[in-house]
């Protein structure tokens, strides 16, 4: 069982004054034993299951057909003991931030510096960006010693106008928010909250000044998002900024994005407080704001947002030098002013500090519809599994709401006798002035600084990998030091889920393609990681690097038994034989565990079966075609890209999405699968059916029943899960439905299927 002290203790007097800044807690003995108890009866029903399997090959079928039943019960069985690891000893964080006050003071607290990314002013809208970075502009946090900078990969002039925008704005967003000790602090989300709300203690003029500083919002939000509408920067801004425009003179709107040089821009200097004559006669001072895109050139791989990552962090190792690093997609607003104290509370306890290389928060989303219906709120992962992966070594990088060591992320290894963070290395130039910086930081954003350095493979986010996050996470593990998972009661960061299905199912093959990629690589938590990281570590490293190929057994059992079913050849064993008990057994506490999990997580039952629905398909989609394309791309055809989410979608989808109406609408490859599986077992039931209706005085049914009823349910269960789908196809008349074309080629080919199967094999 892993326990969480350090290996290396303070000599005994400092021990005595030693308050720990964070608490660890763990479930009860009784409740652990109960678990693991129950966990060993799934266990032998799943060995029952490959005994029954080895002993009873199938004399009436191919032999095919019995090695690939074994084989994916094999998978299945071996998968689910990989999912005990995470189930094996969660811990719960919480942290003590009146301790970290008492024994740090404002003025010696470390410097943070924020990263966002953003690469796509069309899909990640500017005033989305606009309303992440104020929020962060806003932290509780002393303002020279935070530092928000915006990488922009779509190098667009209208990101940056945002940008400008945001700035000015900032002054009367960050005054109110400080006045009135105002929650959350992106102004979009705000606003909506507040709506009708009265001020509840915060008095003093909270409605005058909402109303101001609301109008001012309102007013910002309109010329940024007019401004992306026609195309073209306001003449005033453009004479204002002009030295900042001028890069886009002339410049040649199709190949700009992806040739053009480094633009850096430090639009606010956090670090004085300015002359007293700002917002309502106060000096208001507030945190520095940087833009950055980096250079790209056409020649030369940019490597997505691990490229950008590395270049914010040589960027600002000149401009503020902070020991500690956030990183946060352009969605992921700060809906809590004071998670920098919290994560402090983990990087400064003095004794556990040592090791900790990086924090992970969960990922949660503002959009996630009541029933979740694309499941996309990672609930499970976020409440049962990383708990339990803190319990072996900590969590993996998982992108947005991590905390970083800048010195571990550029490579430090780890020595026992020695990792401490050292603050004193760190902090702010103030001799040269703004110009100054600007013009020694951008050459360290071009691409002479990144291109054949030890940049992407030593130092910083590693390249190559569409999961660059795990990758890095993973081999920062293996040298030795941990991670830390902290799951804060008010959600710490709130960003956007994908609404549609599409866009749900892309998302995942990008994220399993590089998970099994890391299988694949030098990294690989199967050989790589053995004796590097703890081994309830590695299997749950395993158990989300095996995605992909989880297709296989997937899709053999969505397929394969029903096909059967419909010729009237059973795969299972008989109802009336005791073979069916550890079948039953296995599976049913398998599904009812994972209901409760997810009850207790903080989901709905409709949310739990919208889940199920959504594994179906991503298993049989986005792992099969992130399992086809890692296999092409190690045999050297083919290259992974990055295809970026979403962040908005029209007023119809997003209707659509507010009523929990699953949204197909284009047609893709996937949903040609998709759409065929769930035919193939429509017409697989109701051949079944109609074969049992035609045999005489009801013997069909108990026959049919009692040889095949394991197949019947599952057939039965896959028609039940695909409902949805069903509607899309036969009664929708909407824009989100199956497209036509999808349609045809589903009926068509899973009509040819089963009859070829029936008649023919
Ligand atoms: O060339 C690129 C491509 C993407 N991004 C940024 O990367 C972030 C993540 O992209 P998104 O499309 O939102 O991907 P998600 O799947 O939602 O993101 C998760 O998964 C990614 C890895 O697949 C991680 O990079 C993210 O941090 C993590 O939140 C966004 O802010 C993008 O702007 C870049 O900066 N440059
Ligand atoms: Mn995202």
């Amino acid at each position: 069982m892993g326990t969480n002290t350090p290996n290396n203790e303070k000599p005994p007097t400092a021990a005595k004054s030693y308050t720990p800044l964070f608490e660890t807690n763990r479930r009860s003995t009784q409740s652990q034993l109960l678990n693991k108890l129950f966990a060993a009866t799934v266990f032998l029903g799943i060995c029952s299951i490959w005994f029954y399997r080895f002993t009873h090959p199938n004399p009436t079928t191919h032999r095919w057909v019995w090695v690939g039943a074994l084989f994916a019960e094999l998978w299945f069985g071996l998968y689910w003991v990989l999912t005990q690891a995470g189930r094996w000893d969660p811990v719960f964080r919480s942290t003590h931030k009146d301790r970290l006050a008492a024994a740090h003071p404002d003025k010696t607290l470390p410097g943070v510096d924020v990263f966002v990314c953003t690469a796509d002013h069309t899909i990640e809208p500017p005033i989305l960006v606009v309303n992440t970075v104020l929020s962060l502009v806003a932290y509780d946090y002393p303002p020279d010693k935070l530092a928000v900078y915006l990488s922009d990969d779509g190098a667009s002039e209208f990101t940056l106008y945002a940008m400008l925008e945001a700035a000015r704005f900032a002054g009367s967003w960050v005054g109110f928010c400080r006045r009135f000790d105002v929650e959350p602090r992106s102004p979009e989300a705000y606003f909506a909250a507040a709506a009708g709300e009265k001020s509840e203690g915060g008095g003093g003029g909270w409605e005058e000044e909402l109303v101001a500083v609301k109008k001012q919002y309102e007013e910002m939000k309109d010329r940024i998002e007019s401004a992306t509408q026609l195309g073209r920067i306001p003449e005033d801004a453009l004479l204002q900024h002009k030295e900042a425009f001028s890069h886009w003179d002339g410049n040649n709107k199709y190949s700009w994005r992806r040739d053009h040089p480094t633009i850096l821009h430090i639009l606010i200097d956090g670090r004085n407080p300015p002359p007293a004559d700002g917002v309502n006669g106060s000096s208001l001072h507030l945190p520095t704001l940087v833009y950055l895109a980096r250079e790209k050139r056409p020649q030369y791989h940019h490597n997505f947002k691990a490229g950008a990552m590395n270049a914010l962090i040589r960027v600002s190792s000149k401009i503020s030098n902070a020991p500690i690093l956030l990183n946060l997609d352009c969605d992921m607003y700060s809906n809590d002013p004071s998670t920098l104290r919290d994560a402090l509370c983990f990087f400064m306890d003095e004794r556990k500090n040592h090791d900790v290389a990086f924090l992970q928060l969960p990922q949660m989303f503002d959009n996630v519809t009541k029933n979740d219906i694309y499941g996309s709120s990672l609930l499970v992962i976020s409440r049962v599994e990383f708990p339990g992966l803190d319990s072996f070594g900590g969590p993996m990088y998982i992108g947005s709401g991590c905390f970083h060591r800048r010195d571990v992320l550029c490579g430090r290894d780890f020595d026992p006798n020695g990792s401490k963070l050292d603050w004193t290395n760190y902090g702010r130039d103030h001799e040269h002035t703004v110009e100054q910086l600007e013009r020694e930081a951008k050459p360290l954003a071009d691409i002479a600084s990144d291109h054949n350095t030890l940049w992407g493979t030593e130092m910083g986010l590693k390249y190559g990998c569409p999961v660059e996050d795990v990758i890095t996470g993973l081999s920062i593990q293996c040298k030795g030091w941990k991670s830390m998972y902290f799951d804060p009661k008010r959600e710490a960061f709130l960003g956007k889920a994908p609404t549609t299905l599409p866009q749900t199912l892309v998302q995942h093959k990008r994220w399993s393609e590089g998970d099994f990629q890391i299988v694949l690589s030098r990294f690989s938590p199967a050989w790589y990681a053995s004796g590097r990281i703890s081994i309830g570590l590695q299997m749950m490293y395993l158990c989300y690097c095996l995605w992909a190929p989880n297709c296989l057994a997937v899709l053999y059992y969505s397929i394969i038994p029903s096909l059967y079913l419909l010729k009237g050849i059973p795969l299972f064993p008989q109802i009336s034989s005791p073979w069916v008990l550890p079948f039953a057994y296995a599976v049913a506490a398998k599904y009812l565990y994972s209901l409760a999990e997810f009850l207790c997580s903080g989901g709905t039952i409709l949310g739990w079966w919208n889940e199920q629905r959504t594994w179906l398909y991503k298993r049989t989609c986005s792992y099969l075609f992130a399992f086809v394309d890692t296999i092409l791309k190690t045999m050297g055809l083919g290259e992974s890209g990055f295809v970026i989410t979403a962040k908005v979608a029209d007023e119809d989808v997003a209707r659509r999405y507010d009523k929990e109406i699953m949204e197909f609408g284009v047609s893709s490859p996937m949903f040609n699968i998709l759409a065929t599986i769930a035919m193939l077992n429509l017409f697989s039931l109701i051949g079944v059916v109609a074969k049992c209706l035609v045999a005489k005085d009801g013997v069909g049914v108990r026959v049919v029943f009692d040889e095949m009823g394991l197949q019947l349910l599952l057939c039965g269960a896959l028609v039940l899960i695909n409902w949805p789908l069903y509607q899309a196809v036969f009664f929708r008349k909407d824009k989100g439905r199956m497209p036509g074309s999808v349609t045809a080629t589903a009926l068509v080919s899973a009509l040819v299927v089963c009859t070829s199967f029936v008649f023919l094999y």
